[in-house]
């Protein structure tokens, strides 16, 4: 093998630098401009709004923090991907249940629910009725087994019930029954005449069960996104790929160039068309697209001068339907503030939705009120539009009746030179923060190997020319771009 050194004059090395643009300055994004400059990449993250984070986004108008997007990290276990950097950043998380299960992001014990005439529903049978809808949904999972048609989770629960008379609740029971499935409904950010029976258990949950991020997330997207060149206000429009080499262009005309891009932008973004691909992403990639769900949950956080509610972690509305039952989360158990979260999901969220802030909060509040009728007004308000921001069009995806799992890999897999991160292209943790950073250190890593193997090829180009003599072809030089 002959001495590199001893070819240090004949060898004009390439010194491009590889580069990369991350449209998208959310987990996945940040997470894989991070990879990507760690990784010695020049990289620009292009991001429409004019602050990072996306579906991260603590507010701290209330002088304490409160997050209007993703709040819980599920999984509270080192095996979260997320682990190390929440841990050394010595975050404190409050763990709202040990179960690492979809159904019970509280432990029964911390259930308070009420009728709408404000009586307290006695605790056992919370608890009784809680078991009852695990029995009607390991039911449904027999239902499963016996067809290979996909129906809504909603079907499933009505022939589970048709077929065992005993599980059919009445009255209060009834409405607790209710409040369990609103809370799925929560989950999956939709109505249950929309969840898929076969796809709705599928996700991997880690242990360690639900806990609260008491400071917000923002300092975690903070850290990840510290020395990146991002361009706020910079809305992609327009994606053109050659062979090697990306050109995106933003609203204002400006146009960036690059060697790569990773597209982290929303599920619902890639579905309304806003952006223009050329040439036309293939059928597949199209199909994932379309066929992908995206359902919507909001917030809606009521800042009170002090606190004169039960000292419980959350407190329920029970209904005789899911539409009309409430959720509020206690963020004072947690953080000592004087804050109620309510929040809704699906149809609701998109009727309320369609409210001014104002009677948003109202509607929030009339809610409280009737469990709690002498409840004093909240100081403040904060009310996230996650269903019809631009930025974002849905809160998360989840998985439709009739629709493969494998369109979340479709979503993910590269094209050419662009690859796609974000929660939506997580097969395995979908609709999380965890899978959002996942989805983008993935998307980073394939991203440098395609880029690093084109200039290995270029190197070799190089070493062929005709002035270096038949024998430095075969000779392997170490690439300025493995610098890592
Ligand atoms: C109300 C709510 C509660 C949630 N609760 C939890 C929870 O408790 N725990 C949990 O794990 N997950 C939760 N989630 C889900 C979690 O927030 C998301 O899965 C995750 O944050 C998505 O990250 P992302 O990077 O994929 O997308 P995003 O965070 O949405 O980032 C995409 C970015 O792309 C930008 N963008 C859009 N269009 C363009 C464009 N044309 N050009 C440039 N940039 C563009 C957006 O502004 C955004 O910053 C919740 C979500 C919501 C909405």
């Amino acid at each position: 093998m002959a001495n590199n050194s001893s070819y240090g004059e004949n060898v004009r090395r390439k010194t491009h630098t590889p580069s990369a643009i991350v449209i998208g300055g959310g987990f996945a994004g940040i997470a894989a401009a991070n990879a990507l400059r760690n990784a010695s990449f020049e990289v620009v993250l292009l991001e429409s709004r004019d602050r990072i984070g996306g579906r991260i986004h603590t507010d701290y108008s209330f002088g304490f923090p409160v997050d209007l997007g993703a709040s819980w990290l599920h999984g509270v276990c080192e095996e979260n991907p997320l682990a190390p950097i929440i841990g050394r950043l010595g975050l404190p998380l409050y763990r709202t249940s040990g179960d690492d299960s979809v159904l019970f992001d509280h432990d029964l014990e911390s259930y308070a629910l009420y009728d709408t005439k404000g009586r307290q529903v006695p605790q056992e049978l919370v608890e009784k009725i809680g078991k009852v809808f695990e029995t009607i949904l390991e039911e449904t999972g027999k239902l499963r087994d016996e067809t290979k048609e996909d129906i809504s989770i909603a079907k499933a629960i009505a022939i589970v019930l048709e077929r065992n008379p005993h599980l059919r609740q009445e009255g209060i029971a009834h409405d607790v029954l209710q409040w369990y499935l609103c809370r799925m409904e929560g989950w999956f950010a939709t109505d249950a005449d929309t969840i898929s029976l076969q796809g709705w258990d599928q996700e991997v949950l880690l242990p360690g069960g639900h806990g609260l991020m008491v400071r917000g997330y923002r300092p975690v997207i903070n850290t990840l996104a510290k020395g990146l060149d991002i361009r706020l206000g910079h809305r992609v429009v327009e994606i053109v790929r050659h062979r090697n080499r990306v050109e995106i262009t933003v609203s204002s005309g400006k146009t960036f160039v690059a060697d790569a891009a990773v597209v982290a932008i929303p599920l619902g973004v890639l579905k309304a068309n806003t952006i223009k691909f050329e040439p036309r992403l293939p059928e597949w990639k199209e199909e994932a697209i379309r066929e992908l769900s995206v359902g919507v949950e909001n917030k809606i956080i009521l800042h009170f001068s002090e606190v004169f509610w039960p000292n419980v972690e959350f407190l329920g509305v029970v209904s005789s339907t899911t539409y009309g039952c409430s959720y509020f989360l206690n963020l004072h158990k947690a953080t000592g503030h004087p804050v109620l979260v309510y929040m809704p999901a699906g149809r609701l969220a998109c009727d309320i939705e369609k409210l001014s802030d104002a009677a948003a909060a109202q509607f929030a509040f009339s809610q409280l009120k009737k469990i709690l009728p002498n409840a004093a007004e909240p100081i403040h308000y904060l009310v996230s539009h996650w269903g019809s921001d631009e930025n974002t069009l849905g809160s998360y995806t989840f998985d439709g009746v009739g629709k493969p799992r494998d369109l979340y890999e479709k979503l993910r897999i590269p094209v050419d030179n662009l690859f796609f991160a974000g929660e939506a292209t997580s097969v395995q943790y979908t609709g999380t923060v965890h899978g959002a950073y996942s989805t983008g250190l993935m998307a980073a890593e394939e991203c440098r190997m395609r880029v690093l193997e084109r200039f290995r090829e270029l190197d070799m180009l190089e070493m062929c020319h005709p002035a270096m003599g038949e024998q430095t072809a075969t000779v392997s030089v170490p690439l300025l771009i493995s610098r890592l």
